[in-house]
């Protein structure tokens, strides 16, 4: 691999910040160029192996469009200027592999008199703590207070797929990659979620992965491998139970997927496609067919989903009977516990029992905990049971593509307060999902009206945001998560500024005394940090249990939550406001403390002085101090 380096073209950057650029990198890598050691650190490949250094040496600016190369090791004598003024001289050429590659904050030294790079790799189990490189990058940019308390997702599709494409959404800020089982082979998915996997070992991410299940609601077959099919106003199609066994239907032919369809439908149903992109009515049943003309015209898409509407209601007789988890799902379930998933969103969940019935499956492999079971809230049964379902799951997702379909329209803005609300009520995260920037799928900027709904969410405090469509398959997908990105930042600024951080009653949740303990220590903590004004609230966390409270509380300053598990901290990168490090620490806090300073401040990410309070599910006990 070639790393090219050069300086910094952003004024933004400081002075010692230079850029590398190689094939390997599509995009610029950040990389500290640490001036007192004549070496460099790359922020986002913490896991290069054989490296050859090529120098980009130029004379003052940093804009000269075609800067002279030189090549370590081919020519002796190569400096390299970083933009203090310093020249370094540098003649060697490669770098071989080094032990501990996986660690984080793995430091070129490119030896001043030039007869050798090494690597010096951090002590992983003792030393070195892990934090993504974007978010180091934020910090030692911004400083904490900025950094995006809003978490993003991604969902996975053609346009995301490919290594340097999730690259390019984890340096852009993805913190959970969703994949939908709805589309896609296994094969498919395992090769993005392999992808993922060495994005987080390679490049020290941690973006959590979440499958989501297809579920069994109605939906209409794959249009015979067609992208789309258009339906026009007034033109008869035929909605057919018959299967085609892979030959293409005939033309303006839609296979349904629900047996019970013929039976449970009748003449003078409404039939929605998509939550009403087109629109059907039903004008005669012929045997296993079902003719309809259409009332909306639009595009069709493949596997689109279907619900019919009677009298102003949505029909739910049969379906309703449909089991939530298909069996077809709970081989998608075994595919994700065998490739480690960390979230299983579960689609169109009815009841508690479907959320109870799958984490006691999940508990008789030992998995409860390590794979987290979000329950996807976008039908309109879950909305009786709400409270009942969030409590036993471990989080909730307002799917409000097909919510919409469900419930009416004008419904779905305050279900999805009352949703975001009941989530941090019950301390579980909640995802707001669906048409966030619709309208980037095909365009590179959004409508005002999709900010405005992102920043609606983004003061909602939700934990998560995520594209669908917009990532998956749009021409779009880095663009769209960078608008979710900005307008968070913005919204969540505006919000601390104006100091609009309403506070909600928070009711007491924990059931046992040593919860509740835990839960004080957490509330009063965001509301020291909040009074004190602090910088940081650092938690140490084992399971992630005490971060979460204390996420709950939406505290004004970020969060850093140190665990020693790479699982948990992947979890917590769903939570608001939560910056998870992974680092191993003792009993003893006192050391610990000392320690994650020391390690801070060496990467910039800290600065003496800086306030800090911290708390522990060892200790029980809350400090306040500045960082020596
Ligand atoms: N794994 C995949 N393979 C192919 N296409 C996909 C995949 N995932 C998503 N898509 C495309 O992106 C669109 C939006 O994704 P999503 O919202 O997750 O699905 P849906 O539209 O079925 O609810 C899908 O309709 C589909 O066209
Ligand atoms: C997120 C949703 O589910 P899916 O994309 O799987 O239909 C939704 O319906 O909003
Ligand atoms: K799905
Ligand atoms: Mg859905």
């Amino acid at each position: 691999m070639q790393v090219i380096l050069q300086p910094c073209p952003s004024r933004s950057c400081r002075p010692c910040l230079v850029h590398a650029h190689s094939h390997r990198f599509p995009r610029h890598d950040l990389a500290f160029f640490l001036p007192n050691k004549y070496s460099f650190r790359s922020l986002r490949s913490n896991n290069v192996r054989k490296v050859t250094v090529v120098l980009r040496i130029e004379k003052d600016s940093a804009k000269t469009d075609a800067p002279s190369e030189n090549k370590l090791g081919s020519e002796n004598g190569s400096t390299l200027k970083t933009m203090n003024g310093r020249s370094v001289p540098l003649d060697s050429a490669s770098v071989d592999s080094f032990p501990g590659s996986k660690s984080a904050g793995a430091v070129v030294n490119v030896a001043q008199n030039g007869t050798s790079i090494q690597y010096v790799a951090d002590n992983r189990s003792t030393t070195s703590i892990e934090v993504d490189a974007v978010t180091e990058a934020e910090l030692k940019e911004n400083g904490f207070r900025s950094t995006r308390r809003t978490k993003l997702i991604c969902t996975i599709g053609p346009a995301s797929c490919e290594f340097h494409q999730l690259e390019a959404l984890a340096s852009g800020g993805m913190n959970v990659a969703r994949i939908n089982m709805c589309h896609g082979t296994r094969e498919w998915h395992r090769e993005v979620i392999r992808n993922i996997r060495k994005l987080n070992e390679e490049r020290g991410y941690a973006v959590a992965i979440m499958m989501d299940t297809e579920g069994s609601e109605i939906h209409m077959g794959d249009l015979g491998g067609a992208p789309s099919a258009r339906a026009e106003d007034g033109e008869i199609w035929t909605f057919t139970v018959r299967s085609f066994e892979g030959s293409n239907p005939p033309d303006r032919t839609i296979h349904v997927n629900y047996e019970g369809f013929t039976e449970d439908v009748r003449v003078g149903d409404e039939l929605m496609v998509d939550g009403g992109m087109v629109r059907f009515e039903v004008t005669e049943k012929i045997g296993p067919d079902v003719m309809c003309k259409c009332i909306d015209p639009g595009l069709l898409l493949p596997r689109a989903n279907l619900t019919f509407w009677r009298d102003g209601h949505v029909v739910r007789e049969r379906n309703a009977m449909l089991p939530t988890i298909s069996s077809k799902d709970w081989l998608d379930i075994d595919f994700g516990i065998s490739e480690k998933v960390d979230f299983i969103a579960i689609s169109f969940v009815k009841s508690a029992d479907v959320i109870k019935h799958l984490k006691s499956y999940l508990a008789a492999r030992s998995l409860e905990g390590s794979i987290q079971v979000i329950a996807k809230i976008e039908s309109s049964d879950s909305l009786k049971h709400l409270e009942d379902i969030i409590r036993v799951s471990d989080g909730a997702m307002v799917a409000r593509g097909d919510l919409g379909a469900q419930i009416l329209l004008e419904q779905v803005p305050s279900v999805q307060q009352e949703i975001v609300n009941l989530c941090r009520q019950l301390n579980k995260p909640v995802i707001v999902a669906s048409q966030l920037l619709e309208s980037m799928i095909e365009y590179p900027t959004p409508t005002r009206a999709e900010v405005s709904d992102v920043s609606e969410a983004v003061k909602q405090q939700a934990d998560a945001l995520m594209l669908s469509g917009e990532s998956a398959m749009g021409l779009y997908p880095e663009k769209a998560l960078s608008v979710l990105r900005t307008a968070s930042l913005r919204i969540e600024k505006w919000k601390r500024q104006s100091k609009r951080f309403q506070d909600m009653q928070l009711f007491q949740i924990s059931e046992s005394n040593m919860e509740r303990i835990s839960e004080e220590i957490c509330n009063s903590a965001a509301q020291m940090g909040n009074s004190l004004e602090v910088d940081a609230i650092f938690v140490y966390t084992r399971h992630g249990d005490m971060a979460s409270f204390l996420s709950r509380c939406r505290p004004v300053c970020p969060i850093f939550a140190f665990t020693p598990s790479a699982n948990v901290r992947r979890l917590l990168n769903l939570r608001w406001g939560l910056i998870p490090f992974r680092l191993d620490f003792t009993d003893d806090m006192e050391s610990n403390l000392n320690r994650t300073f020391a390690l801070l401040k060496a990467r910039g990410m800290v600065k003496p002085g800086d306030l800090v309070i911290a708390v522990s599910d060892m200790l029980q006990s809350i400090q306040v101090m500045k960082i020596p």
